[in-house]
Parts: C-alpha cells; structure tokens; sequence
C-alpha cells in the first residue's frame, strides 16, 4: 500500500518537471521562418487548429497584423501560445444563437461552473447584454454598494454597477478601500475566463443615457434619487452607503458607464458564509490567520473544508483576488447549498485599485495551506512571461469601454502572477508531496 503511494508521489513528481522543463523550452524555443515552406508548415498548422474551434478570424492576419516578430521571420513558441489564447478567448459577437441570448447563457450554468470553456455563443451573449433595451431599472437589490438593478428586453435581470474613477486613477490606503470599480469587474470576468476557473457571472461594459435609456422606464423610488450637477445626470440609488447627493455618481452630461452584471438564474441559489480568512475591519486588531501561521491546519479540519472542494476553491480565489489586488472578500457564496458546491467569484468590484501594490497578504490561503489544484497550477504556468497581459489586453480591447483597464494594471497582472508561482514554488521545495492536488478536490 504504502510502496503503491511512494510510485504515485514518483509519477506526479515527474509530470511536474516534465511540465516545467517543456514549457521553458517552449518559450525557448525559436521557429526560423526564413523560408516560405516551413512559413506555410507553421501557417497551415495554426489555420487547422484555429479553423476547429472558430473560423471567424484568421491568425495568419492576426499575426500579421501585430506580431512584428512574425514580419521579420523570427518567431518564438511563446508567440504561438499567445496567438492560440488570443484566438481561444476571442469574442465572435455574431455567433448564431440556437435560443434567445438569455436561454443560453441560463443553460450553461452548472454545479461547478457558470459557463463552458468552450463557449462560442459568450459573444453574442455579451453583445446582448450590452446592446439589448433596457426595460426597467429600480434600485440595485444586495450589497453595500450603489448599483442599479434593470430587466432587459427579454426578462434577463442585470446589475448596472456605475463608473466612479477614470482608468488612470490609483486607490490609495487600505487594500479594501475606495468605491467599486466597474472596469475592474469587467477584468476579473475576463481573467477568471482566461484562467478558466468559469466561476464568474457574465460582465460587460456598456454606455447608458439616463435620460432615454433610465429615466422612462426607472421606478419612482430610484427616480427620486436622480439629481444634476453642472448638466450632468447623477443618482444615489438606495445601499448601505447611499444617503443622498453626497454619495451619489453623475453621468458625464447624459451619459453614464458602467459594467452589467449578468443575474444568474433564479433556480440557482446562493448560500453566503463567512470567509475563513476574513479580515477584522478594525484597524490594530489582527484577524485569527494574521497571527497564526498554522492557521491552515485549524481549518482542514473544520466542516466544510475538512474534505470536498471548498478548501481549493478559496485557494482559486485567492489567486484571482491576489492578481486583481481585491481585499475585500470577507464573504464567500456558494452556487447551491451543498458541502461540495462551488465557491462562486461573484463581486469583483474591489479590484484594479492600484497597479503599483501587491496586497501580498489576499494570499495567504495559497502561502498558508501550501496547497493548489493542479489544473490551476498548469494554467498559471501557461500564463507567465508576460502571455496573461497579452492574452487580456486582446480580450479587453473588445469590450464596449475599451480600453478597460490602464497598461500598469497589465503590467502587475505578470508581476503578481510571477509572485504566485514562486510561492507555489517555495512550498513545493518546502513539502513536495502534498503541494498539488487533484482537480476534483
Ligand atoms: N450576477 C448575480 N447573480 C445572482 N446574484 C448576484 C449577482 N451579483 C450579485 N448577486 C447577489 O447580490 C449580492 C450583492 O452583489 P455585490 O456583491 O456585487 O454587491 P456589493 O454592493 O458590492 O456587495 P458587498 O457590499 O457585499 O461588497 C451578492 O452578494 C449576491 O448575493
Ligand atoms: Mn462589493
């Protein structure tokens, strides 16, 4: 029995190194593309495999539109990796639908996951969501924060989190302050997606006018929340933290920004439990997993996170909250009710604060369990050297409020990505057996 763990630790211990020395040599690695055969071998290769899985969009143009590296004839396996994410994550906002936008995407939704990896339809989805008339609007349902709540044409609820701060503005302070941040909830979307964790409601930017898209069809609860400044639109909406003008948005003149969140359906319900690594909230008191470094262990062995998933699934959302730099996770909601129901990563909006801050402590469920699912680890691994900002910035530049995000947020999306695989690293030198885990745990 025990001679029969030992060859499994050997298998895993080898996959791991295979995996890191191929994946190094494959960055390493450079296709010489002086002559025109093997440009066509490589070419014909990437139409193939683009032309399985979306023919809308050709990678010879693609590349030859921003890859100059491509132009000049050199061009590294890390390229192609970045081509293949960039054609895997493209949105086709005309793919047929079979159903209605709503139906779709309200099919999709499973025990573990909101959408397929494989998800053609997400940009006609999308393009609903973000295009489709707006048939209501009252005030957002949950949560501290200002939102409206609308009933597209169709009947699909969405969340309408406004735009508070130019993309060039940085949060100062603590990691968990500030107003949402709506381009930052239509990021998370798109990295959860990237890292395909599919856990995330569907986000997308969209520009509203107050007057004809909000205004007529708005209850009179929310209107009265409605005032102007300087010709400009503004609401203060009805949450924990909205009293009144002081509080309140303002559209830029008649417009305003936001991010629509997807509702999901109503058959799935969401159980709220507190976030075992919670912070305290009060400054000078230290929650229980700031003072004690074994922590993790106390945890393992409380219900739910003694077995099942859920103990992985924070460590999944550490790594997310860690890379958008969101503090603020004090709560987490599972989609159902059961022990091994996913830990859903719904609430972005505490993210992308400040590019140049790693709030090193959201990781502390990863540095303290010393304990990451496998499939996360290789889709890590797949994104460094600089292919997540790549990847991303491609995505983000189809949404409706492009550019989402500002280039330093890129840019520390590498660097903490950077910081997360040496922590896998310094546990796996730490304790090489019970580092990686299986995917279904
Ligand atoms: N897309 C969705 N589908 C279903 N329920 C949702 C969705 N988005 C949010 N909710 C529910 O509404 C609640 C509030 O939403 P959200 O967390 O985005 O608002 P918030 O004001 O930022 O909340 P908080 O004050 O907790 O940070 C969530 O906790 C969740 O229960
Ligand atoms: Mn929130």
């Amino acid at each position: 029995m025990r001679k029969l763990q030992l060859w499994k630790v050997a298998i895993l211990a080898l996959a791991i190194v295979w995996l890191f020395v191929s994946y190094k040599i494959l960055l390493g690695s450079k296709y010489s593309l002086h002559s025109n055969a093997a440009n066509e071998d490589r070419i014909g290769y990437l139409q193939d495999e683009q032309s399985k899985k979306d023919n809308s969009d050709s990678v010879v143009g693609r590349l030859g539109g921003d890859n100059q590296d491509f132009k000049n004839g050199n061009w590294t396996m890390r390229d192609a990796v970045i081509a293949e994410l960039k054609s895997k994550y493209r949105l086709n906002f005309d793919f047929p639908l079979q159903d209605t936008p709503w139906e779709v995407a309200a099919q999709w939704v499973k025990q573990r996951e909101i959408h397929p990896e494989y998800a053609p339809e997400l940009g006609s989805i999308l393009h609903a969501l973000a295009t489709q008339k707006i048939v209501s609007a009252d005030f957002g349902i949950k949560g501290t924060q200002l939102k409206m709540s609308v009933i597209l044409e169709g009947g699909q609820m969405a969340i309408f989190k406004p735009k508070w701060f130019s993309r060039d503005h940085v949060i100062k302070g603590s990691p968990y302050g500030g107003a949402d941040r709506h381009n930052g909830e239509i990021a998370a979307f798109h990295l959860i997606r990237l890292l395909e964790f599919r856990r995330a409601p569907l986000v997308v930017g969209r520009r509203v006018s107050m007057k004809k898209e909000i205004m007529p069809v708005a209850t009179d609860r929310l209107l009265q929340t409605f005032y102007s400044i300087n010709g400009s639109t503004c609401f203060y909406g009805r949450c924990y933290y909205c009293k009144d003008n002081t509080t309140g948005v303002c559209a830029d003149g008649d417009i305003m920004e936001g991010a629509l969140v997807m509702w999901l359906p109503k058959q799935w319900k969401l159980k709220m439990y507190k976030h075992p690594w919670a912070r305290s909230y009060h400054k000078g008191k230290l929650a229980r997993w700031e003072k004690d470094p074994e922590y993790c262990d106390k945890v393992k062995v409380t219900e739910p996170y003694h077995s099942g998933p859920r103990l992985m699934d924070l460590v999944d959302t550490c790594i997310i909250d860690y890379l958008v730099g969101n503090a603020d996770r004090h709560l987490i909601e599972t989609l159902g009710t059961q022990s091994d129901s996913m830990v859903t990563m719904i609430d972005n909006g505490k993210s992308f604060g400040n590019p140049n801050h790693d709030e090193f402590s959201i990781l502390a469920p990863l540095y303290q369990c010393c304990r990451i699912r496998y499939n996360t680890w290789e889709k890590l691994l797949i994104m460094q050297e600089g292919v997540l900002s790549q990847v991303l910035r491609s995505v983000l530049k189809q949404d409706p409020i492009s550019p989402v995000i500002s280039e330093p947020h890129l840019q520390a999306l590498d660097r903490r990505l950077k910081t997360i695989l040496e922590q896998v690293q310094a546990c796996l030198q730490k304790n090489p057996k019970n580092v990686l885990v299986k995917d279904d745990l």
